[in-house]
């Protein structure tokens, strides 16, 4: 049976009521993009007039010997600048990485009722896992062509009870193996400001951990659509393996000549994983690290998955700039706010337009 979406409410009962996704819009092979996901021009990505990133890699085993200072160097010159910088040598079993892009695949592909045992506040294992499509359909003009579950890390006990039972073991593998790059990474940055770092420090900046399977599936007409439309990342930082297809665009801080956006590709690297600065970071600093607005494309042919890994402070910390960084600057460019609230504004907002979250936060913000 052909499904037409006459209405805009029979397409949210199909795609977001009953769960299907934007995966069931793709598997029912229309011809055209329903109109709820055409992006109005502004928000398309021209991939002709992009460039890509051509900064190398960061070889973070190099920090273990005479090239450490070098390395430290090339962490904090990316984190100021574009905010972004991949990162090999990691200390992260390939296969394990290869491993968590086939289990993505794996799990968008259990059968309906298999996966919707996942869906918000649905099942029991809803507060821990977050199935999910688009950002805030509720709140969005136009959806994005992705959908995603979020496992969130509180104990090994409750993620071996309520995370999906085909990932939950290599997930907390993941978190495990990736732990001291994380710790290492964040450290680098934090000492970097001038701040001396201590279990407690660490533990108010990268208390909760966070893992989505991202799932792009094929769509009819990619020039139309965004997988993920504008928006920068909540926590720390985020660590983000991606898959050999690519499609994911950062924005430079500033406009160029014209006043026109520019926006980089960080291409796919083999072993590679992505690093970047959080919004939380970016406030952490005063500004001196930059959590950059980055979205990504639609692909015609083949489904693209990503694996974010997200470290955020936990939810009761107070967040505001270190005050060895406002001795940097002068003055504080970012007021103290509560990691919850910060969440419930970033949650409740829709990845549009040029909006920024973080401007909740800033100092005289007009
Ligand atoms: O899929 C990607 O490459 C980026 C994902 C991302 O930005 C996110 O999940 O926040
Ligand atoms: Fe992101």
């Amino acid at each position: 049976m052909a499904l037409s979406f006459n209405t805009s409410n029979s397409l949210y009962d199909f795609v977001v009521r009953e769960g299907n996704g934007v995966k069931g819009v793709s598997d029912l092979g229309l011809p055209e993009v329903p109109d709820r996901y055409i992006q109005p021009p502004e928000e398309r990505i021209n991939k002709q007039e992009s460039r890509t990133c051509d900064a190398p890699p960061i070889d973070l085993s190099k920090l273990n010997g005479l090239e450490h200072e070098k390395v430290v160097d090339e962490i904090v010159r990316a984190a100021e600048t574009l905010g972004f910088f991949q990162v090999v040598n990691h200390g992260v079993p390939l296969e394990l990485l290869e491993s968590l892009k086939h289990t993505a695949h794996k799990f968008f592909s259990l059968p309906l009722e298999k996966k919707t045992l996942y869906r918000a506040g649905v099942s029991p294992a809803g507060p821990v896992t977050r199935l999910a499509t688009s950002f805030v359909p509720e709140k969005e003009k136009t959806w994005e062509w992705k959908d995603y579950i979020s496992m969130i890390y509180r104990s090994d006990e409750e993620a071996l009870q309520y995370w999906p039972n085909l990932c939950r073991e290599l997930v907390l593998e993941y978190l495990k193996l990736s732990s001291k790059m994380v710790r290492g990474i964040v450290e680098i940055l934090i000492r970097n400001l001038g701040v001396t770092i201590d279990d407690s420090k660490t533990e108010q900046i990268m208390g909760d951990k966070v893992v989505n399977f991202n799932y792009y599936p094929p769509c009819p007409n990619p020039e139309l659509t965004v997988g993920l439309g504008r928006h920068s990342d909540l926590g720390t930082i985020t660590v983000l393996l991606q898959d050999e297809i690519g499609g994911l665009y950062v924005k430079m801080e500033e406009d160029n000549d014209a006043g026109k956006e520019e926006w980089l590709l960080i291409p796919p690297i083999p072993g590679a994983l992505v690093i970047n600065i959080g919004d939380i970071l970016q406030i952490l600093s005063n500004g001196k690290y930059k959590s950059a607005e980055h979205r990504t494309t639609t692909t015609s042919t083949r489904a693209r998955v990503s694996v974010p890994l997200f470290i955020l402070p936990i939810a009761t910390e107070r967040i505001g700039p270190f005050p060895e960084a406002v001795k940097n600057v002068g003055f504080a460019r970012y007021r103290e706010v509560l990691m919850q609230d910060y969440m419930s504004k970033y949650f409740g907002n829709a990845h549009e337009g040029k909006k920024k979250i973080i401007d909740f936060a800033r100092i005289n913000s007009a």
